[in-house]
């Protein structure tokens, strides 16, 4: 038996259907949402993740504002452009596309926006307000993480999830969503100090294997059955790569590829979050 496909590809793409009607509506009323985005440098990897949230926008009807900074752009003129956006109401919602080239402060750029602007979930309030359970917008890949599962009607409440990595955009808040009593998941968060990794994956009805390490999730480390989700890229000769070894799909009930998987999700994840605060608007 080989696992099944958690598509999240063709999941973001039913999800942008529907936000297309919901963008629509908006519009009825006079309201235009418009995504703005911050690239610092030019990693392609980044340029490349802009530029398809761009046309994600512009499959959906949102507008897209683009400002662009040179690698060696100060901190200063990074604030100046966040400024800017926090100011320009044709920008509902924004973000700044992670990582920052070196010397300059991540956090203080984020904890300048406004958090009503805050399309990522990223702003220090809206992380406190998501350890609170007061209502934000969500991390995207987090969300998307959580709303592939739903759509597939994998269960979540009750579950042992085993979350590998504690990141900002991905681990760490992740471990927040599912445990919430919304969610009801138990969660085990797995780190580089983690001692025996294998033994905690063994257990997991779900595992996230979101740590940037090629390959790390191996088959003899799953439970037959368990849904396990690839969110790791490393980028190779060879092309990219993700966390989940090829032949854990031989003992894995559902498998997330990545390609495929949760990356289109994150993207739909953005786009969702902007409309939510243009609605609420
Ligand atoms: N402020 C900020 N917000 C982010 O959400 C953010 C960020 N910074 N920095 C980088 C990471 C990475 N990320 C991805 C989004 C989509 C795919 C994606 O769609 N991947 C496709 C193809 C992979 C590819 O071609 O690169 C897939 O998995 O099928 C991947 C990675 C968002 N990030």
């Amino acid at each position: 038996m080989t696992a099944q496909i958690l598509d999240g590809k063709a999941t973001a793409a039913a999800i942008r259907d529907e936000l297309r009607r919901r963008v629509a509506a908006l519009r009825e009323r006079g309201v235009a949402p418009g995504l703005g985005t911050v690239l610092v440098g030019d990693d392609p990897g980044s340029r490349s993740y802009v530029a398809g949230k761009h046309r994600d926008c512009a499959a959906v009807g949102i507008a897209s504002i683009q400002r662009e900074l040179p690698a060696d752009a100060t901190q200063a003129e990074v604030e100046a452009v966040v400024r800017e956006l926090n100011e320009d109401p044709a920008c509902t919602g924004y973000i700044v596309q992670l990582p920052l080239p070196k010397g300059l402060d991540a956090n203080r750029v984020l904890e300048l926006m406004d958090p009503a602007k805050d399309a990522d979930g990223l702003h220090p309030t809206n992380l406190g307000r998501l350890v609170l359970g007061q209502p934000a917008p969500l991390p995207c890949t987090p969300r998307g993480i959580v709303e592939l599962l739903r759509r597939y009607d994998v269960k979540i409440a009750g579950a042992e999830v085993v979350v590998i990595g504690r990141g900002v955009t991905v681990g760490r808040p992740l471990g927040l969503l599912l445990t919430r009593r919304s969610e009801n998941a138990t969660v085990t968060l797995c780190h580089t100090g983690t001692k025996d990794l294998a033994r905690h994956v063994r257990q997991a009805d779900i595992v996230v294997a979101a740590a940037g390490v090629p390959g790390l999730v191996t088959a003899d480390m799953v439970k037959p059955g368990a849904v396990v989700l690839d969110v790791g890229i490393t980028r190779t000769e060879a092309g990219l790569v993700g966390d989940v070894d090829p032949r854990v799909r031989e003992v894995a009930g559902w498998v997330a590829p990545m390609p495929g998987g949760v990356g289109p999700m994150t993207r739909a994840m953005l786009l969702t979050n902007v409309v939510e605060a243009a609605e609420a608007s």
